[in-house]
């Protein structure tokens, strides 16, 4: 679509196909030396870009062998002129080409991969990847699906992937996301006029999409202003409420109470300083409790059962129009019946199911992104949908995608203190979309830079250390 809007508005498709694949040709020569390259180039434009890449590394001395995929006279278009231009032999595609071969430059499909990969293309890819030789990709890895980071069948992984003027989801998505190696983007001339003007609606997660809605605390401000999280805490799992109550107050909320029935007040209580306990044993309790409307934000799910009781505190908080956040039980505990949890979302509210807890909320299908999109829009909830490639959908068709997170996450509690991070963020002030996708990327930095050996307590621990990082470097200064 940018490539389109780009001609449009008056840049030509040739030029555009040079300076992609001279940026390939660039990207080869700056990760290898020299060696026998093989550059599969297939039918379309991605092929015409592998003409170009070809074009490139003979011309800066390297040994370089094409082969395409079908014939030249079905070639048309710009990827027919470029190939015009190479002025050598072009070889029919076949495995024997492998020997000898030391690198290979991927450009067989592209953006217009319309079905898997079959015959002798997709004979070759897995011989590629069988035999270990290392890929340099142009645009996407051929046979994955750059809207969805799904392979269509047979895709040979690449060490580089290099793309143009804005990352696809399958850059960014699993398992594209590794099919992909390092994602290098090249800068082709697209203006970036022409991103206002095809209007994405899809990002990879940065603090560039929400710095500005972030909530830092003003110099005049106490702590009220500073929004009152309230976390309904679970009888038996003292700990997922602890730390999601942890997490609120790290990440600023001015204040934050655990609500806890008589069996558990005293736990609780013992075991929290900054952070209030107060009982709750029934849903009248907690309804007398969100009567002070200070209390702007609440977490309900962590620890909490799945069970009548949780459901009914579920639908107590909606009915007060608080912003919640339904995490673990609370989402499971809707699973008989999905529909009365949707009919209850009125106001801010953020669910942040895992695949296993969608799965008994919605039954949506198509690739991951889309069934968040559609749960989003269906719910009228913002959707955070975890997993090694977080999806953050809002309803009416935003979405970002989170890739900063290790696999150190994968551990019990964090998912408590990711809702925590949520909901101080929300009591704060900070719009629910741009809250759900500021946590997931703070909860991911803070795992990083723990390193191995997380444990869920350590995130709110070492939040305030990439807090500092976030602030000095997106600080305003006065010059
Ligand atoms: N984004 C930019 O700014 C620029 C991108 N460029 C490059 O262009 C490609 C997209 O080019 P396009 O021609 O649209 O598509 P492809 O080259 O990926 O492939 C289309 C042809 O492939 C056939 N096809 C599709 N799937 C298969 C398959 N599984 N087996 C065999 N053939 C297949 C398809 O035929 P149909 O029968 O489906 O019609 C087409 O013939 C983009 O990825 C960039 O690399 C430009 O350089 C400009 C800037
Ligand atoms: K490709």
């Amino acid at each position: 679509a940018a490539d389109s809007a780009a001609i449009a508005s008056g840049i030509s498709e040739m030029a555009l196909m040079e300076a992609a694949g001279s940026a390939v040709a660039n990207a080869v020569g700056a990760r290898w030396g020299k060696r026998p390259v093989l550059v599969l180039a297939g039918p379309g434009n991605n092929g015409g870009d592998g003409f170009v890449a070809a074009r490139h590394l003979r011309d800066a001395g390297w040994n370089v062998r094409i082969a395409l995929l079908g014939s030249l006279e079905q070639l048309s278009g710009v990827a027919a002129r470029q190939a015009a231009l190479w002025n050598d032999e072009v070889l029919a595609l076949s495995v024997y080409l492998l020997d000898g071969t030391a690198l290979v430059v991927d450009a067989l499909f592209g953006a217009g991969l319309t079905r898997p990969i079959s015959g002798v293309a997709a004979q070759l890819l897995e011989a590629v990847a069988s035999r270990g030789i290392p890929v340099c990709a142009i645009d996407v890895p051929s046979g994955l699906d750059g809207a969805s980071g799904q392979p269509q069948g047979v895709v040979a992984r690449a060490d580089i992937t290099v793309t143009f003027f804005r990352k696809k989801p399958g850059h960014v998505l699993m398992p594209g996301r590794l099919l992909c190696g390092e994602v290098i983007l090249a800068d082709i001339g697209i203006p970036d006029r022409v991103l206002s003007q095809i209007d994405p609606a899809v990002f990879e997660n940065s603090p560039v999409l929400w710095m500005n809605a972030y909530p830092w605390p003003h110099i005049d401000g106490h702590k009220y202003q500073r929004g009152h999280v309230l976390v309904v805490g679970g009888a038996t799992m003292t700990g997922a409420a602890r730390l999601s109550a942890l997490a609120s107050a790290r990440i600023g909320a001015g204040l934050v109470t655990v609500a806890a029935p008589d069996s558990s007040w005293a736990i609780y209580a013992a075991a929290l300083t900054s952070i209030m306990v107060q009982r709750v044993n029934d849903v009248s309790m907690l309804d007398h409790l969100l009567s002070d409307d200070r209390k702007n934000a609440v977490v309900v799910g962590p620890g909490a059962g799945v069970s009548h009781s949780t459901r009914e505190y579920v639908l107590a908080v909606l009915a007060r129009k608080r912003a919640v956040v339904l995490d673990a039980d609370a989402i499971s505990a809707f699973a008989a019946d999905p529909q009365s949890l949707f009919n209850a979302i009125a106001g801010p509210c953020v669910l942040t199911p895992h695949e296993g807890e969608f799965g008994r909320l919605f039954n949506v299908n198509g690739d991951k992104l889309e069934r968040a999109l559609m749960a989003a829009r269906r719910s009228g909830a913002v959707l955070v949908l975890k997993g090694a490639d977080t999806i953050v959908a809002a309803p009416d068709g935003r979405a970002v995608i989170n890739t900063n997170a290790p696999p150190d996450l994968a551990t019990g509690g964090t998912g408590d203190v990711l809702a925590g991070f949520i909901a101080g963020l929300v009591a704060q002030g900070m719009p629910a979309f741009d809250a759900a996708a500021a946590a997931v990327w703070l909860h991911g930095e803070a795992a990083a830079l723990f390193g191995p050996g997380l444990i869920s307590e350590d995130l709110p621990q070492i939040l305030p250390r990439v807090l500092r990082r976030l602030k000095r470097a997106t600080r305003h200064d006065i010059s």
